[in-house]
């Protein structure tokens, strides 16, 4: 009975013919997302070890390998629910408290949530790059104190400009650069050790020299100022880096120390650190103007052992 009958129209929602990075993650275990994460992470550096060895084959049976694991979209989306479920939330937070606008509690405090509420992004004084973002609502997106920028290598939706920081063109004034650029969890997603330091090398075109700071006037910055009880020249320009904790506590090429030494020598002081179970936070004022010659740091063995981890960060120099 009705066997012949024509199928149903089926109403199909607007977000039906999105690509599959605009619909909302399909949510997967605890287990399963690290897994993901770390299975990722380990098929982009056997990707460019075959593209070091120009094993063209290899690199294309890799690719496969990664596109068939959902490729970045699930790794991006397995990120998310890991920064979740490992960190009580977004890592912008540990910011938000580091500059007085969140309390011990890890909530905003009043005078954020004023800024938020009557919605001052627009005209927000602090301007913030926010490269490898995932989401344009973290604690600094909402906060109503940060005008942002967001990118990403394979934007997530709007509000991400789908760009590599490796190739953004540099900024040609003012107008075009930044108080703070965070790099969340990003310099360990980079393959390449070089280009980690090309990275921190770039910062230094992005942000603003020190005490070079376009004038401050508006009520964003008084509410900064009464919020965190500091002036801004005290906290910017600055980078704000967050790294899984092995990447400095056990890395045969990389401690806490070297680190600091690298940053320095770009002419950034360590700020504020912080370290949980799983992450470290650093946030590296910017209080000398960038070397007149590239420095080079190359990859040196500082501790071994058969458990460390590789991880390294290399300048090249000039
Ligand atoms: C582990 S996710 C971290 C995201 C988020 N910031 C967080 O704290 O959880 C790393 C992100 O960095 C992005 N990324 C890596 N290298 C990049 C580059 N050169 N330019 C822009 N984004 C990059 C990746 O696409 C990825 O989405």
């Amino acid at each position: 009975m009705g066997a012949n009958k024509p199928a149903p129209l089926r109403v199909r929602s607007l977000t039906a013919g999105r690509p599959p990075t605009a619909r909302p993650p399909k949510s997967i275990s605890r287990k399963a997302t690290k897994r993901l994460i770390n299975k990722h992470h380990q098929l982009e550096k056997q990707r460019l070890q075959a593209v070091v060895r120009k094993d063209k084959a290899a690199e294309a049976a890799i690719t496969a390998e990664v596109e068939a694991l959902g490729g970045l979209a699930r790794y991006q989306q397995a990120s998310l629910q890991g920064q979740h479920r490992e960190r009580g939330g977004d890592s912008s937070r540990v910011l938000m408290q580091w500059l007085g606008l969140y309390d011990a509690k890890n909530k905003p405090t009043a005078a954020t949530a004023k800024a938020g509420s009557v919605g001052l992004s627009p005209s927000a004084p602090l301007r913030m790059l926010e490269v490898g973002a995932l989401s344009n609502d973290n604690a600094c997106s909402i906060s109503g104190y940060f005008d942002m920028e967001r990118i990403d290598l394979n934007s997530q939706g709007p509000g991400i400009k789908q760009q590599d920081f490796l190739q953004r063109p540099r900024p040609r004034s003012d107008s075009e650069r930044f108080h703070i650029i965070s790099l969340s969890l990003v310099l360990n997603y980079v393959p390449q050790q070089s280009d980690r330091g090309e990275m921190l090398l770039r910062c230094l075109d992005f942000l603003y020299e020190p005490g070079m700071m376009p004038a401050q006037c508006s009520e964003v910055q008084a509410t900064v100022e009464a919020a965190a009880n500091k002036t801004v020249a005290e906290y910017f320009p600055s980078v704000f880096m967050v790294l899984p904790e092995p990447c400095v506590a056990n890395s045969r090429y990389l401690d806490e120390e070297k680190l600091t030494t690298i940053m320095s020598a770009l002419g950034f002081d360590l700020l504020k650190s912080k370290a949980s179970q799983r992450l470290v936070y650093y946030l590296w004022l910017r209080t000398r103007p960038a070397p007149s010659v590239a420095p080079r740091f190359p990859k040196k063995e500082l501790r071994s052992g058969p458990t460390r981890n590789n991880f390294s960060i290399v300048l090249q120099g000039t």
